[in-house]
């Protein structure tokens, strides 16, 4: 019994800290704030952490926004095995899909979001991605392989987009055959189901989904309006400026 106790004690304690930024912890707080979003809206949805050799990860068909640390599986990342998992509890059935951040793409973390602005921008298209190009929340997102390198004003921001499949897990191979085609996107929208979005660390993913749930909620008004988000800056003309001389 002794001997047992311990055992558990030592999985409990892979998901129990007072410090907020544990991946634990922070998996339930942004949860709860993804949800103020619609972002993780009905138990769809998630977030996965990789912090060193683990990988954290939620249960599945669970509310999301109700989670706690307790709750967390904890994956040993090098082996790809779990070595906690809660009880009477399944693991995120978006996991193939967060392990292909982390392997193709070196991520730190993977956001999960059924945003409506999502899957309207991608039913909004035919094509297999998405575009948008001259606003300014697109120097928010990370562009090419190397490290620290953004998009410009001037650019053309593009994430391809998948075609849903029955089952989330059944998404892994075109998601990572969109990985492999845009080597430099963090992003893949998922035709009627929502967006995949990872980071280097929570906080940069964090950075990056909001920017783009921005630009997919922009690109739909935009689209409302008549406008083309992927179009020409209109030229403004002088005369019809009154604070020009
Ligand atoms: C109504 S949610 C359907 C499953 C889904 O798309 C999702 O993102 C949630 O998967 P999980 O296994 O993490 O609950
Ligand atoms: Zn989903």
């Amino acid at each position: 019994m002794a001997a047992e106790q311990k055992v558990k004690d030592h999985y409990l304690d892979l998901v129990t800290s007072d410090d907020p930024h544990h991946p634990a912890n922070l998996i339930c707080e942004l949860c709860r704030n993804f949800y103020t979003h619609g972002w993780v809206t009905g138990t769809g949805g998630g977030i996965s952490i990789k912090h060193e050799d683990h990988i954290y990860l939620a249960p599945s068909g669970v509310q999301k926004e109700r989670l706690h640390p307790h709750n967390m599986f904890v994956m040993h990342y090098p082996t790809r095995t779990y070595i906690r998992s809660p009880l009477s509890l399944k693991p995120s059935a978006c996991t193939p899909l967060f392990l292909a951040a982390f392997t193709k793409r070196g991520a730190g973390a993977c956001i999960h979001t059924h945003s409506q602005a999502a899957v309207l921008c991608t039913l909004l298209t035919k094509k297999p991605y998405f575009q948008i190009a001259n606003i300014e929340q697109i120097k928010a997102i990370p562009w090419g392989r190397e490290k620290g390198g953004y998009m410009g004003y001037f650019d053309t921001l593009t994430i391809p987009i998948i075609e849903n499949t029955a089952h989330e897990e059944d998404l892994k191979e075109s998601l990572e055959k969109a990985m492999d085609n845009y080597p430099d996107t963090c992003a893949v929208l998922v035709r009627r189901h929502g967006v995949y979005v990872w980071g280097d660390t929570i906080w940069k993913a964090k950075t990056q989904c909001e920017s783009l749930d921005y630009l997919f909620q922009l690109a739909v008004e935009m689209i409302r309006l008549g406008l083309d988000p992927a179009g020409e800056i209109m030229p403004v003309e002088d005369d019809v400026n009154p604070l020009v001389m």
